[in-house]
C-alpha cells in the first residue's frame, strides 16, 4: 500500500532522501474523492518523475461557501487503494492544523487571473488555492507540479504564481477527462442526481456547439447567448457564465488570432458545473 504521510517533517524527510539522490520529483495536488481525472493527472507524473507525490488536503481556505466544504467528499481509503494501482510513491494527506498551525497569517494573492469568471463567482476562492499551493511546493519541494484544465482559470493563477514568485517548480496542464458522454469528470458530479447526471452533458454539448459556430463565423455574442439558452433549456438551473476569453489573461478578447478559451460554470440540482474548451 502507498505510505500515507501527514506532518510536513516526515514529508520532508523522505524527500530530501530523494532528492540527496538526484531524484526529480512531481506532485499532484489533489482534495481527494478521485476520479479518471486525478488518476491522469499522477499517470503522466509517473511517466516524467522518479518519484511521485499525490497531496489529498480539502483546503478550508479556498471553499467562499461553508455548505459546499462540509458536503466535500472524503475518502481516502477508496483514493489511496486507486492511487495504488498507478502507482505514486506517498500520498500527503495533512490535517488542517498542519498545514494552517495557530498563527497563520500569511495570504498568497494573485492579482489580474484570479479576479474574473471563477474569482468574481467565488470570492477568496484563488487566495486560498494560491496560498495552499505555494505551501504545497514549498513542503513538497517538488520540481513539478501537475494540474488539470479543466481547471482552466486555476492552472493560470499557478503559473503566474510560479512566475512572480520565481517558485523553481515546472507546472504540467493536463487535459480534462471526460465521461462517453463529454460531462467532464468532477468529484462534485457525485452530487448530481440521475435526472440531473442525464442533463449534465449538454454544458460540454453547448459550448462545444458555441466555438464551433465561431469558428464558422457566427459571432462571438449571438453563438454565446444560444449556448446559454441551449443549457437553460436543458434543465439547468442557472447560468453563472458562458464567456470567450483571452486563454492565458482571462480578459474579454475578440482577437480569433491569439489562443481563445470559452469557458463556463452553471449550477444543476444545486451543484456548480464548470467547463472549458478552445476556441
Ligand atoms: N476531469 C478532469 N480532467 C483532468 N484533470 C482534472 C479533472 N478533474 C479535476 N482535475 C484536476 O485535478 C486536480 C485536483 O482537482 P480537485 O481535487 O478539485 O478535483 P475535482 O474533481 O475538480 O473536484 P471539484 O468537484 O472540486 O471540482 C486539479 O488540478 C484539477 O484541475
Ligand atoms: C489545486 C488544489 C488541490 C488546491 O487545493 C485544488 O484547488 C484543486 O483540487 O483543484
Ligand atoms: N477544482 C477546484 C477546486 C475547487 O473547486 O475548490
Amino acid at each position: 500500500m502507498t505510505p500515507i504521510v501527514r506532518t510536513v517533517a516526515d514529508l520532508r524527510q523522505t524527500v530530501r532522501g530523494w532528492k540527496a539522490a538526484g531524484e526529480v520529483v512531481g506532485v499532484v495536488p489533489t482534495m481527494g474523492a478521485l476520479h479518471d481525472g486525478h488518476l491522469s493527472l499522477a499517470r503522466a507524473a509517473r511517466r516524467d518523475c522518479d518519484r511521485v507525490i499525490t497531496t489529498i488536503f480539502v483546503n478550508p481556505k479556498q471553499f467562499n461557501n461553508p455548505d459546499d466544504l462540509k458536503k466535500y467528499p472524503r475518502t481516502e481509503e477508496a483514493d489511496a487503494a486507486l492511487l495504488a494501482t498507478v502507482p505514486v510513491d506517498l500520498i500527503f494527506a495533512p490535517a488542517a492544523e498542519e498545514v494552517y498551525p495557530e498563527g497563520f497569517a500569511t495570504t498568497v494573492s494573485v492579482s489580474g487571473v484570479s479576479e474574473p469568471l471563477e474569482g468574481r463567482m467565488r470570492p477568496g476562492h484563488f487566495d486560498g488555492v494560491a496560498t495552499v499551493v505555494a505551501k504545497l511546493f514549498g513542503m513538497t519541494l517538488a520540481d513539478r507540479g501537475y494540474f488539470g484544465q479543466k481547471d482552466w482559470q486555476q492552472l493560470q493563477v499557478v503559473q503566474k504564481l510560479v512566475l512572480d514568485l520565481n517558485l523553481a517548480v515546472e507546472i504540467v496542464g493536463c487535459e480534462t477527462i471526460r465521461e462517453v458522454d463529454g460531462l467532464a469528470m468532477s468529484s462534485r458530479n457525485a452530487r448530481l442526481t440521475e435526472a440531473g447526471r442525464v442533463k449534465a452533458p449538454v454544458l460540454f454539448a453547448a459550448i462545444t456547439a458555441a466555438a464551433a459556430d465561431i469558428r464558422a463565423g457566427q459571432s462571438d455574442r449571438m453563438a454565446i447567448r444560444e449556448a446559454a439558452e441551449k443549457v437553460r433549456a436543458a434543465g439547468f438551473d442557472r447560468v453563472e457564465y458562458i464567456e470567450l476569453r483571452d486563454a492565458g489573461t482571462l480578459l474579454p478578447s475578440d482577437d480569433p488570432t491569439r489562443p481563445r478559451r470559452m469557458l463556463a460554470a452553471a449550477w444543476l440540482d444545486g451543484v456548480r458545473l464548470i467547463d472549458n474548451i478552445p476556441v
